[in-house]
């Protein structure tokens, strides 16, 4: 071939690569202005067909939705660490994670037939009606405890105390005197409505820390010489308890208090004083109203310049569990005073069911499945109202999660035969999807309940729910919402879990025929045999409230 036909030829293969060139970077053009149409970043894609985009596509979605699930379905403890070694997240809700999946309502649908059933029954048929003189030999499961005519005899601290008790002059004080031996105050009491309305409103003269218990408390003192007892705000309502800390070391929660309140008057116990939430301004209504120097002195400004103070205190009173303002405003739980020891004395009693408060050992009657036996034969529950005081005590704690029920309080001017005060509910409200059932174990151990709580439960199970009487009550509480929705949820499935218990213990007493009128079965009573030293069950003699846990 000459010289000129290669240069030719030559010339022609270059013409071809150049127009094959040209083509495939038309392509490549087309398919980057399509990418961008798409919403994709070029650089993704650049030299790649449809289908590897596809591809890349699919890869990326399925593994954003394995990530998704693995990180709300399957337990913290089985999901890859992040990074090894790096801090577990600290709290449930108040990180932003997704709330845990519901807890299932296993009795949600069941109306508990057998239990109305067994309710209605005729009166004839209830073997112990009226004080029960010796709980060695009930072995009934649902107990009526009203006199014969349906009524109960009363006794009111004003009967007793006209002359000691501050003049009637406010709410409050006219509240104190009506304080009778069955309950705090009476259905539909007029002055609950004006107590809770002054402690949210009235001015704050004084302030002053309360001495005893183990994390901050406030007294609060009103221009009417009216007092109450200040829990601050710690957390938000949907903090939970942390998962590491025990019922000892759990933080008081402020809408604990005022929700325990509504729960208990709900109930028809109406053994608790009345507490109502307030908003105040730590500055202004707080700390301008302290005299102490040694409470004014752990008040602070924080870096992000908010008003805190700390207190004294034996659980976390310093400057790092501060209670801090936004910037000044601070919520807090209002609990209306208990007349005063030298007017109206309280005996202290601790309570049988008390857990150990020590983070290894259990107590007594978490092993022994007996132990009730030991408490039906003991002085104040071997007679009289307080065995059913337990139980509703016990039904009262579990609905709201409460188990830090050491001690109780009773007034001592009516003697053994008077309700236990439902105070310091503090750590209730603290896990909405764990239900406790060893709160329960008062009823599941002795296997009785007041006839008047049992019907209660039943009618908020099967006709208007318990949360909507909890919703509409704390309504009005200047710190509505007082609850987190599932808290509320978690009392609704709790009424079923008792009202499961009752029945369990009917079908138990039915099958060993306790159910029959030959009563000729009753246990002996076992004062002589006690290996456990109950010396204290009934004064608290022993308590401190410094710190409570046991070493
Ligand atoms: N409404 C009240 N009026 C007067 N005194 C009260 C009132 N509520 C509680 N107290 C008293 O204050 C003490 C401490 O209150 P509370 O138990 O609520 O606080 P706490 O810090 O949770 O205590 P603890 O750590 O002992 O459980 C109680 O033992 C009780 O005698
Ligand atoms: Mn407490």
């Amino acid at each position: 071939m000459k010289l000129r036909d290669r240069v030719v030829v030559g010339f022609c293969l270059s013409l071809v690569l150049v127009t094959v060139l040209f083509v495939v970077d038309l392509q490549n053009e087309n398919a980057r202005r399509q990418a961008v149409a798409d919403g994709d970043a070029p650089s993704h894609f650049h030299g790649r067909s449809d289908r590897s985009k596809d591809a890349i596509d699919a890869q990326s979605a399925w593994n954003a939705a394995a990530s998704f699930v693995m990180s709300t379905l399957m337990p913290p403890s089985q999901q890859p660490p992040t990074r090894p070694g790096a801090p577990q997240p600290y709290s449930q809700a108040a990180n932003g994670r997704p709330p845990k999946p519901a807890v299932p309502d296993l009795y949600a649908g069941d109306r508990f037939a057998d239990l109305t059933e067994r309710l209605s029954r005729s009166s004839e048929t209830w073997r112990h009606r009226g004080n029960v003189p010796d709980w060695t030999i009930v072995r009934d499961v649902i107990v009526d405890d009203t006199d014969d005519d349906g009524t109960t005899s009363n006794e009111y601290v004003v009967e007793y105390l006209e002359d000691g008790l501050r003049p009637n002059t406010t709410a409050l004080t006219i509240f104190h005197s009506r304080i009778s031996k069955r309950e705090m105050y009476p259905k539909n009491d007029t002055y609950v409505p004006l107590i809770l309305k002054n402690m949210s409103s009235a001015r704050i003269l004084s302030v002053a820390q309360k001495e005893g218990g183990t994390q901050l408390k406030l007294v609060i003192e009103y221009s009417n010489g009216d007092k109450a007892l200040m829990k601050p705000m710690r957390f938000t309502r949907e903090q939970q308890t942390l998962p590491n800390h025990f019922y000892f070391t759990d933080y008081e929660r402020h809408n604990a208090e005022i929700a325990a309140f509504h729960l208990d008057r709900i109930l028809g116990f109406r053994r608790a004083m009345p507490v109502s939430g307030r908003l105040v301004n730590i500055t202004s209504e707080l700390m301008a109203q302290v005299t102490a120097s040694d409470l004014l002195k752990t008040f602070f400004v924080s870096p992000d310049k908010n008003v805190c103070f700390h207190g004294q205190c034996s659980y976390y009173c310093d400057t790092s569990h501060a209670i801090c303002g936004n910037p000044d405003m601070l919520e807090g739980s209002f609990a209306a005073y208990l007349p005063t020891q030298d007017v109206l004395e309280r005996k202290t009693w601790r309570h049988p069911w008390r857990r150990s408060y020590h983070k290894r050992r259990k107590a007594k009657w978490e092993t022994d499945p007996n132990y009730c036996e030991l408490i039906r034969n003991l002085p104040p529950y071997n007679s009289g109202r307080r065995m059913l005081d337990i139980m509703d005590l016990s039904v009262f704690d579990f609905l709201m999660g409460n188990m830090d029920r050491h001690h109780y309080e009773t007034f001592t001017l009516f003697g053994n035969d008077s309700f236990p005060i439902h105070l310091d509910h503090g750590r209730a409200f603290g896990k909405a999807f764990h239900d406790e059932m060893s709160i329960l174990a008062p009823i599941i151990q002795c296997c009785h309940i007041r006839r008047s709580t049992l019907e209660t439960l039943l009618r908020f199970h099967n006709v208007k729910k318990l949360s909507e009487h909890m919703r509409e009550s704390m309504n009005d509480d200047q710190l509505s919402p007082v609850l987190w929705e599932p808290h509320l949820t978690a009392i609704d499935r709790r009424v079923g879990l008792v009202l499961q218990k009752v029945r369990e213990c009917l079908s138990v007493s039915t099958m060993s025929g306790e159910d029959a009128a030959d009563e000729s079965h009753a246990q002996p009573s076992t004062n002589a045999t006690f290996d456990i030293d109950m010396g204290d069950l009934g004064q608290g003699a022993k308590y401190t409230a410094r710190s409570r846990e046991q070493t």
